[in-house]
Parts: C-alpha cells; sequence; structure tokens
C-alpha cells in the first residue's frame, strides 16, 4: 500500500470516526433539548402553584441552590448554563 493509498483510509476512517460521533451529539441535543422543555414544564408547575396561593414567582434562595448545584458540577460555565436555564423557565426578572 503506498503512503497516499494510507492516508486514504486513514482519512475515511476519520471522517467515520467524526460522523459517527456527530450523530451521537445530534441525538444527545435532541435530548437535552426535550430535557429543558420538560424542566420548563415543571418549573412553571411550582411557579404557578405559588403563584395561586399569593406568592412570588421568583424564590431567589432556591435559584442560588440550583446555581450553586451546577457550578459544583461544571465549574464557572455551570452558573451561566444555570442562569440560562432558569431564565427559560421562569423568564427574565
Ligand atoms: C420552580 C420554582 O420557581 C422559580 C423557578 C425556578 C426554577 O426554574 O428552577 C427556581 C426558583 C424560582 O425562581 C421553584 O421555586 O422551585
Amino acid at each position: 500500500m503506498t503512503t497516499t493509498q494510507q492516508n486514504t483510509v486513514t482519512d475515511t476512517d476519520t471522517e467515520t470516526v467524526i460522523g459517527d460521533a456527530r450523530e451521537r451529539i445530534d441525538a444527545l441535543d435532541d435530548r437535552i433539548i426535550g430535557l429543558v422543555q420538560e424542566r420548563i414544564a415543571v418549573s412553571a408547575v411550582v411557579q404557578d402553584a405559588r403563584i395561586a396561593s399569593g406568592g412570588r414567582r421568583v424564590h431567589l434562595s432556591r435559584e442560588m441552590e440550583i446555581i450553586a448545584h451546577y457550578s459544583d458540577a461544571l465549574g464557572k460555565p455551570g452558573t451561566a448554563l444555570a442562569m440560562t436555564l432558569l431564565e427559560l423557565s421562569r423568564g427574565r426578572v
């Protein structure tokens, strides 16, 4: 096998690895989006119940717990992710 042929095989393998991994990433992203949509719906149940009983939509100490949970697991970007999830779930404050 010539060097050019070897490179061709290697390039094909690389494309397969990348293509397969991208399919898995797309499938994971679909699941993540589904989970985010589910989170938004469950958060709405809590918010609606609190508002119906005369409370407020936002509960800051609970939000601090959620932000800490994400930052403990994922570091500083976890904080931004938690804040984005909170904004998606209860709107902007
Ligand atoms: C869902 C709640 O209400 C609001 C939304 C939150 C969320 O989406 O996680 C957290 C705190 C509240 O600001 C809650 O208090 O648990």
